[in-house]
């Protein structure tokens, strides 16, 4: 049976991560060889919402795309659940990728953000941890590949603003089985796929002034006060304010 949502007026259908397309990504490969039920949901994605037809209009023209991802808790055998993780990629004509925001709608999310050498994506820079309660805001700079991890026991519910002018990729954190660090059952472990790992930075929720809200609004509301999320679409433009986030 389809999973669905409710936002506005409009049902909107879920696209579906399931444990197959985790296959890559991985830590505990003798849970997942013997795990034959692969066709089992993980998570669900339902994009490009918006409250009504007016608002669709000013958010399609500003280049931005409202999400809301779903992940309920679970355990791929000694991995917390967690999302593939992807990296953005440049505007084009510059070498400044695209951002992304995140809100926590309901539950607590780890996000997991790493930066790689251009080129050589298994030498990492920079590795952040970003853990984010209901209402909390994570950007996501340029630059800084993402995981999103539910280490709890509850239902996460997370929304995002994101630029719709591009596909996210997956080959780099595919090809090296993961991010630099997965999240188990006793805490973090080091991918040895990647060189020189740093230690890990714990770092705090972005505050809500930062970003043109008032506290504990909800990121939605954006909508209204759209030339806020310019540095989605023209990140190049503000790499002052995106350079101090981290
Ligand atoms: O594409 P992944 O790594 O499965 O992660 C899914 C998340 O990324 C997004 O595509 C936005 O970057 C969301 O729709 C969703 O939260």
């Amino acid at each position: 049976m389809a999973v669905t949502l409710k936002f506005g007026d409009k049902v909107t259908v879920a696209d579906v991560r399931k444990l197959q397309d985790m296959e890559d990504v991985v830590f505990d490969r003798e849970w997942f060889e013997k795990t034959y039920e692969r066709n089992q949901d993980m998570y669900y994605m339902f994009r490009d919402l918006s409250k009504s037809d007016a608002d669709h209009e000013v958010i399609e023209s500003h280049h931005l795309r409202y999400d809301i991802t779903r992940i309920p808790p679970g355990k791929l055998g000694s991995e917390y659940v967690k999302t593939v993780g992807h990296y953005h990629p440049p505007v084009p004509g510059t070498d400044v990728s695209y951002p992304e925001i995140y809100q926590v709608l309901d539950g607590s999310a780890t996000y997991l953000l790493q930066k790689v050498e251009p080129g050589e994506e298994d030498i990492v820079l920079d590795v952040a941890i970003i853990k984010a309660e209901k209402g909390d805001l994570v950007l996501i700079p340029p630059g800084y590949g993402h995981v999103t991890i539910n280490a709890s026991e509850k239902t996460l519910e997370m929304a995002n603003w994101v630029c719709r002018d591009f596909s996210s990729v997956y080959e780099p954190i595919k090809r090296l089985s993961g991010a630099a660090y997965f999240l188990l059952k006793d805490g973090f472990a080091k991918n040895p796929l990647y060189r020189d790992i740093p230690p890990i930075r714990y770092l705090k929720p972005l505050g809500f002034d930062e970003i043109g809200l008032a506290f504990g609004e909800n990121m939605y509301d954006l909508v209204h006060k759209v030339e806020k999320l310019g540095f989605l679409s023209a990140p190049q433009d503000y790499m002052g304010f995106l350079a101090g986030v981290l």
